[in-house]
């Protein structure tokens, strides 16, 4: 047996940026809250989680990759709700999010989560904002903590 890389949860000396979409606030305010719990409780200092609101998820690639490049954020976070409506604008919407963050990520070297919630209908994103299905914002702050200790591992 080689090598195991495996990364603890233990956030006390990250720091964090989360990058969340206005759009459909009443969902989204509730993944934010979701991922400060998750990030406060495993450690991350208050003082070391910074957030930005942009318009939708189509401009979270764009100001994580801000984040990212001032060289301050051990990952950053993005998150949105993108709910189907009666045109293909959905699925414009979430392909470039995902494709942005992905990019993002490999091109800075910083891990960038993808917590953009994609859904047929508001039942299905009120599941995933801290009812029935979990809150996706806590998911990808738990996420965020792994992925950046993992990165040190690597050093
Ligand atoms: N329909 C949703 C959007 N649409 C807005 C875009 O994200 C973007 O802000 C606009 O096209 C201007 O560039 N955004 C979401 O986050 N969720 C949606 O359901
Ligand atoms: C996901 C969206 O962009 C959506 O809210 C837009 O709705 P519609 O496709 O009915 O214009």
């Amino acid at each position: 047996m080689g090598k195991l890389f495996e990364a603890n949860l233990i956030g006390t000396d990250l720091k964090i940026g989360v990058v969340v979409g206005r759009f459909n606030e009443f969902i989204t305010s509730k993944l934010v809250d979701g991922a400060l719990d998750g990030l406060k409780r495993h450690g991350v200092d208050d003082e070391n989680i910074d957030i930005a609101w942009v318009p939708g998820a189509f401009e979270v690639p764009f100001i994580a990759k801000q984040m990212v490049e001032t060289g301050e954020y051990d990952a950053v976070i993005g998150l949105g709700t993108v709910i189907r409506g009666s045109t293909t604008h959905y699925d414009y919407v979430n392909n470039e999010a995902a494709k942005g963050i992905a990019s993002v990520a490999l091109n800075s070297n910083v891990p960038v989560i993808f917590g953009i919630v994609t859904t047929e209908n508001i039942e299905q994103a009120i599941e995933r904002a801290g009812t029935k299905a979990g809150n996706k914002g806590y998911d990808s702050a738990i996420s965020a903590i792994e992925m950046a200790n993992l990165k040190k591992m690597f050093k």
